[in-house]
């Protein structure tokens, strides 16, 4: 067991934040959320509508709602899986800055790839060439991730619960520089 605020992964689309925030919250015995399902479960609709309907402004403004929300001080500590934008307002990034423990699962732009690629779900892999828009994303977002990261984990070729574990150690190790 270990005493941690909330704990939130960021990275990009494919770096394994949804698989990797559920097998924490087992392992650490915590509630987990998924920032992507609880703006589809408020609106009651998915992501590709909402991008749709509303467009990706209207999907950032839920995005940083359904933060706030979830960073709430009263809050019990729990596992939150963002989507890869949460970055791209300074809002955001100063919101989880100042409350939590941020993991930033790294993935090469190969990796995202390959693991993205049955995804019907993520419109911004709709538009364009997905291997470009990943390459694109990234060198926009990779500085932000760093920005905002108490931790980097190395997801590459690694399997699923050796990532969990890997988060594990570099959580404890930060955890115990801070005391
Ligand atoms: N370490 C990993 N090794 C192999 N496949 C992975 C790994 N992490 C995630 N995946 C797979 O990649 C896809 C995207 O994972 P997901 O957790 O949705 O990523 P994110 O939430 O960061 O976009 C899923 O099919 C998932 O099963
Ligand atoms: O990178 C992004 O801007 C997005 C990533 C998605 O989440 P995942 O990173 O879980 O795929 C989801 O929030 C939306 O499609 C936008
Ligand atoms: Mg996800």
């Amino acid at each position: 067991m270990i005493n941690a605020p909330t704990i939130i992964l960021v990275g990009p689309m494919g770096a394994g934040k949804t698989t990797i925030g559920r097998l924490l919250s087992q392992q650490l015995d915590r509630e987990f959320f998924d920032s992507d399902r609880v703006i589809e479960e408020k609106a009651g609709a998915d992501i590709p509508w909402i991008f749709e309907k509303e467009g990706e402004e209207g999907f950032r403004k839920r995005e940083t709602q359904t933060l706030q929300s979830m960073l709430q001080d009263d809050q019990t500590p729990v596992v939150l899986a963002t989507g890869g934008g949460i970055v791209m307002k300074e809002e955001n990034r100063h919101m989880l800055k100042q409350q939590s423990l941020v993991v930033y699962l790294f993935a090469s732009v190969a990796q995202q790839l390959q693991r993205t690629s049955k995804s019907n779900n993520r419109p911004l892999l709709k538009q364009g060439n997905p291997k470009e828009t990943l390459n694109r994303l990234f060198s926009i977002r990779d500085p932000l991730y760093r920005e905002v990261a108490s931790v980097i984990v190395e997801t590459d070729s690694r399997h699923p619960k050796t990532v969990a574990n890997k988060v594990m150690d570099a959580i404890k190790k930060h955890l115990a520089a801070e005391v």
